[in-house]
């Protein structure tokens, strides 16, 4: 029950932000409910004046419903528009709000989720959810104005039908309860399924060549084929469920249709209602009958918006990083950094760093060694503060001001991560990612220095080269490069190399790191690396072995 205050509470929250959009389409769609009510009370009129050969009533008549027809139409745009209007408004606000959250949560945090898994969530799950009250919403409530309109004209006209067109509402109801619940099992076992697909779709994609070059694209066809075979299952059983469902709903409105149609029928040969009247009294039947029916069908979709509302709400349960306003700045110089007596473990518990203790000061170039997996990466990740030390603490001082470590001290940093870390784009937007108002002196000068400058303007479109995802189109040395032109052009106090340049020949590398000198503020430089040659440039190297951290030269 809490749980369902929860999320209700939650709906609340966003529908706030479109209530007066909201509100008119609510009193539009009840206005357009009536004019369907009203249009059955004069075609009654209608039928009986032309029956009893009174043409001025007619024609009084056919112009008051040609009217009715009109605003009908004009309405039912507007009503179009603000719903759209509506809709988009309110899916954008929940995107823009989940999409903050994941990108706010910390990073370990991420580690639960495939990337498939939130993009399903952002856009299927919202959709759902825009549904559920920009459109179920407003639907319920104007059936239920045709619902009781209709009901009350109909005591009015045959009471006793009257009463047999609403005593089905408590069987359509338990109808719908029944199947809802087991369509909500089925409908997150379909909404699973759908991320498995999309993350097969999406990896065979991004590692196309993986794909090729080890020949598996049968393989991966019948991969894809088990997938839609399940999905398919899945499908048909939710299929059949809701045709389940349909078919109990239908039989017992036909039902009760057969039994008003008997009713009715006998009373017109009886003389005891008029032919306008019995017309008059099958539309508000329908009018009754349908808004009925219509409920019953939206409650298994009310109920799958409320499994979308719980996925979403587990999202917002990830923790989100302090950002603690840092008291230095990216002019804080000299900086020095203290890892005191740092240990640390992912998740999974098995120690990683063990008693890490180390200082480094404005102005150094620190090299980091180490066999692959000894945790090199997991360092660089403290300092970023993506992950917290399970025990010590990480501080950066400045003069008389020290801090320990937050998000916030990731302005003082500029970072090469390892791997190819490109955004399809310009070679100009991602060399000025960390920078977007950087001057073409300012880009040249950083191209220049991550020596990528040579190339750059080799290229029929120079910095307005347009690159693929992943930074499809250059080779794996020149994608490092751009990566350290970027790096490099967000000046900063602090910057890290992470086998930035693996991909490099010798010379080009000396090239770079003899480059980080001629940088504006000599900033506190720790280079991972494998390249002795490298080394030769820091003023201490460190080794980690056994999760601890010795100098070793
Ligand atoms: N996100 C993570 N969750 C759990 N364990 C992780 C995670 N990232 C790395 N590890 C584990 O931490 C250990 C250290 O990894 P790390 O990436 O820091 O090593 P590295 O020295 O940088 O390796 P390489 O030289 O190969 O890049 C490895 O055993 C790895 O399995």
């Amino acid at each position: 029950m809490k749980k369902i205050y929860l999320q209700l509470k939650w709906i609340f929250a966003y529908t706030k932000s479109i209530i007066w959009f909201l509100i008119p389409n609510i009193c539009i769609s009840g206005i357009l409910a009536g004019i369907g009510v009203y249009t059955a009370i004069l075609s009654k009129s209608l039928i009986d004046s032309a029956t009893s050969g009174n043409l001025d009533l007619v024609v009084k008549y056919l112009v008051f419903m040609g009217s009715l027809f009109l605003v009908d139409i004009v309405l039912s745009s507007i009503l179009s528009l603000s719903s759209t209007y509506c809709s988009t408004k309110f899916q954008n606000q929940i995107q823009k709000d989940v999409f903050q959250h994941v990108i706010y949560a910390k990073w370990l945090e991420h580690h639960k989720y495939h990337s498939v898994n939130f993009l399903t969530r952002i856009n299927n799950d919202v959709a759902t959810i825009t549904n559920l009250v920009t459109s179920t919403l407003v639907k319920v409530i104007s059936l239920s104005i045709t619902f009781i309109t209709s009901f009350y004209t109909l005591i009015y006209l045959d009471a006793t039908i009257a009463i047999l067109s609403v005593l089905i509402a408590p069987i359509f109801l338990v109808i719908s309860i029944l199947f809802a619940k087991k369509l909500k099992v089925t409908y997150n076992e379909i909404q699973d399924q759908a991320i498995k697909y999309n993350s097969f779709i999406q990896e065979a994609l991004q590692n196309i060549m993986i794909v090729k070059a080890f020949c598996t694209e049968t393989k991966s066809l019948s991969l894809l084929d088990a997938l839609q075979k399940r999905k398919l299952e899945l499908n048909l059983k939710a299929n059949s469920l809701n045709l389940r469902s349909s078919t109990a709903l239908l039989f017992c409105s036909y039902l009760t249709y057969f039994i008003i149609l008997s009713i009715g029928g006998i009373k017109l040969a009886k003389g005891l209602i008029t032919f306008g009247s019995l017309t008059a009294l099958f539309q508000l039947f329908n009018n009754i009958q349908e808004p009925l029916s219509e409920l019953a069908y939206m409650v298994p979709g009310i109920i799958k918006s409320f499994a979308s509302i719980e996925r979403l709400m587990e999202i917002e349960d990830m923790n989100l990083e302090e950002s603690i306003p840092s008291v230095l700045s990216i002019q804080s110089i000299p900086l020095t950094i203290h890892f005191d007596h740092v240990s640390f473990s992912y998740m999974d518990e098995r120690p990683i760093l063990s008693d890490i203790t180390l200082e480094i000061h404005s102005g150094e170039t620190v090299g980091l060694i180490g066999t692959s997996g000894s945790g090199k990466t997991t360092l660089i990740r403290l300092l970023l503060a993506l992950a917290t030390p399970t025990s010590g603490s990480i501080l950066i001082s400045a003069g008389h001001s020290t801090e320990s470590i937050a998000s916030i001290h990731r302005e003082l940093i500029s970072y090469v991560p390892q791997g190819n870390t490109l955004f399809s784009g310009t070679l100009k937007d991602n060399i000025c990612y960390g920078y977007r108002n950087a001057t073409l002196l300012e880009i040249e000068e950083a191209c220049r220095l991550a020596c990528a400058w040579d190339f750059i303007e080799q290229l029929d479109n120079q910095l307005d080269t347009v690159i693929g995802e992943k930074g499809i189109g250059l080779s794996e040395g020149q994608a490092q490069r751009i990566a350290i032109a970027r790096a490099f052009l967000r000046i900063r106090p602090i910057l890290i190399l992470d086998e930035a340049t693996s991909s490099l020949d010798m010379d080009t590398e000396m090239h770079i790191l003899n480059g980080l000198k001629q940088l504006h503020q000599q900033p506190i430089c720790i280079i991972i690396t494998h390249r002795p040659s490298a080394l030769s440039l820091c003023h201490r190297v460190y080794k980690l072995e056994n999760h601890k951290l010795n100098q070793v030269d």
